[in-house]
């Protein structure tokens, strides 16, 4: 905790004219504070370890370590050390997990794929700066010089996030959220003001994760991809980032928060002299002993940073509207003013303290669907027109592949006084999504929430039982599925209704549905042929991915 120099508040602001200050703290509430500050027993705890920074572990990384290894499971931490034998503990996690494979991939490309719709994006953010205090000594007619009234410097803005109903898309954020400086402090004890801060609103479902700089990510995983053949979702696997974390707790060895490290001045350092410089000053004995005392108040600002500049390694979760905003990067407090070190020995403090760094960091903002249900399939199988069939939401339908070039999220109600349950359609998945073909699997992020999944085969397919294997892979093998609530649609049932081979193709996938215990119910989208027992089962299945 900081012990706070002392200051009475009442008169901050007011301009006193020709008249003693008396806002100032005297000589012998200063010498109080730096006695309680000189029996702190803090000072040399704090290793120099706030100075390791994070960033891309160039040796790790080395061309020969790829290898065409499926893809690293997301969110993977290797931890490499921990207190006591180094302050933070050491982790490495693949970069994949702090960068955007979107943001990656050609901008243009992602645009039109995109046609405006918006669902990641890469944010400069920075909290401001805290105002320096200032030198100043009460003047009047009577006196040239008289008692110290510097101010202290205003503490700077910080950065906060919200997350409000009533927004789809993350393409109205800027590219750059900075919060201001808080202002110098002034004479006759004038405090800078407060510099202000930002709130970014972002919809309901956005995840805030910590994220390396884009620019530098692009240009070495650019500069890798000259020097081997590895796909991008590859190299992202395997190129791995080190990270100075830290517990949920105190003593905790598991890691849980980015420890962020601001750029200030060391303890005891961030002097501001006039009249006479820093030489003048450190050859003083009263100064080198004020120094010293001064460094336990440094230390506990130093500490409440550290406190504050953690951010959760998987980011946080903004699923629900937030009742107060959340602060991502807190500004750097405003420093003392030189009334602060008016003693009875040092009568003439021409000297104050600079105000604390702010911090800029990058954060990524997925925008991950809030639905009960996620419907998947491979292009063409018809989703959209189901969706279309059952509820509110006009997605495009086309008899071309990829219509579907955004997620859209219908709303089903199936009456009154009976729940109603969403939907999401994302594009259609294709073999090798996951190796980022057709569309990739970046849209998997707006279903990745729902516990139930539908999938849609289309029967006018060959072999819709091939489709359905391509569809477990893509979507992340069999276990994962066995986490969902599954409810496979056979679509397109109108199509060679009298031909045998179209009763083998349904009979193939419902027994293979029977031994992994899913529902399955074959349908007509486009003729509107057993819509009202689709709808019973997905109920069904929303309701029981509910209670899941
Ligand atoms: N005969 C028949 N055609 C259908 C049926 N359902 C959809 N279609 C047609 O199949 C084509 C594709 O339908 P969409 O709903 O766009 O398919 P999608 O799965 O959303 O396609 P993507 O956007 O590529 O993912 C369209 O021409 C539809 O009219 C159906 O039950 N029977």
């Amino acid at each position: 905790m900081i012990r706070y120099c002392p200051r009475v508040t009442a008169q901050r602001f007011c301009r006193l004219k020709s008249t003693t200050p008396d806002n100032a703290p005297r000589a012998s509430d200063n010498e109080e504070w730096l006695s309680r500050l000189s029996g702190s027993e803090h000072i040399g705890d704090r290793t120099n370890s706030n100075k390791l920074k994070h960033g891309i572990d160039l040796k790790e990384s080395n061309s020969s370590s790829l290898s065409n290894s499926p893809a690293r499971l997301n969110h993977e931490i290797k931890i490499i050390s921990t207190p006591p034998d180094t302050s933070y503990i050491h982790v490495k996690s693949p970069l994949s997990n702090f960068t955007s494979m979107s943001y990656l991939q050609s901008k243009k490309h992602r645009q039109t794929q995109l046609n405006g719709f918006v669902d990641i994006r890469m944010i400069k953010c920075r909290s401001g700066s805290g105002g320096n205090g200032v030198v100043s000594f009460f003047r009047d007619a009577g006196r040239a010089i008289g008692p110290p009234d510097g101010g202290d410097g205003g503490d700077g803005g910080s950065v906060y996030v919200q997350a409000v109903e009533g927004m789809n898309s993350l393409a109205k954020l800027r590219t750059t959220y900075i919060a201001s400086d808080g202002e110098n402090g002034a004479s006759d004890q004038l405090d800078g003001a407060r510099g202000k801060d930002v709130l970014i609103s972002v919809p309901v479902g956005t995840i805030v994760k910590w994220c390396l700089e884009p620019k530098v990510v692009r240009q070495y995983v650019d500069k890798m991809q000259q020097e081997n053949s590895a796909s991008l979702r590859q190299l992202l696997n395997e190129i791995m980032v080190s990270l100075q974390c830290t517990g949920r707790f105190a003593m905790d060895q598991k890691p849980s928060h980015i420890q962020l490290f601001r750029d200030s001045y060391e303890d005891g350092e961030g002097w501001l002299f006039k009249g006479k410089d820093r030489e003048y000053h450190m050859q003083k004995e009263w100064f080198q002993e004020l120094r010293e005392k001064v460094k336990s108040y440094d230390y506990d600002l130093t500490e409440t940073e550290l406190q504050a500049d953690r951010f959760p390694i998987f980011g946080i979760d903004l699923n629900t509207s937030t009742q107060k905003p959340i602060c991502i990067l807190k500004g750097g407090k405003g420093g003392l003013g030189n009334m602060h070190f008016l003693t009875n020995l040092i009568r003439n403090p021409r000297f104050a303290k600079c105000g604390r760094r702010g911090l800029e960091q990058y954060f990524m903002f997925e925008l991950k669907s809030l639905a009960d249900l996620g419907l998947v399939g491979l292009p063409n199988a018809g989703k959209s027109t189901i969706l279309n069939q059952i509820s509110n939401a006009r997605p495009r339908i086309g008899h071309w592949q990829f219509t579907t070039t955004h997620p859209s999220i219908g709303t089903i109600s199936l009456g009154i006084n009976k729940p109603s349950f969403t939907v999401a359609d994302i594009p259609g998945l294709i073999r090798g999504a996951s190796l980022d073909k057709g569309m990739g699997i970046e849209f998997l992020r707006h279903i990745e929430r729902s516990n139930g999944w539908v999938l849609v085969l289309s029967l006018e397919n060959m072999h819709p039982e091939a489709d359905l294997q391509i569809l477990i892979e893509e979507l992340g093998g069999i276990k994962r599925l066995q986490t969902k609530k599954i409810l496979v649609v056979c679509n397109k049932a109108d199509i060679d209704v009298e031909n045998p081979n179209s009763k083998r193709k349904y009979d193939t996938i419902k027994s293979f549905c029977d031994t992994q215990g899913w529902d399955v119910v074959p349908i007509s989208a486009l003729k509107g042929e057993n819509i009202d027992l689709l709808l019973e089962k997905m109920a069904k299945c929303a309701m029981d991915s509910k209670k899941a």
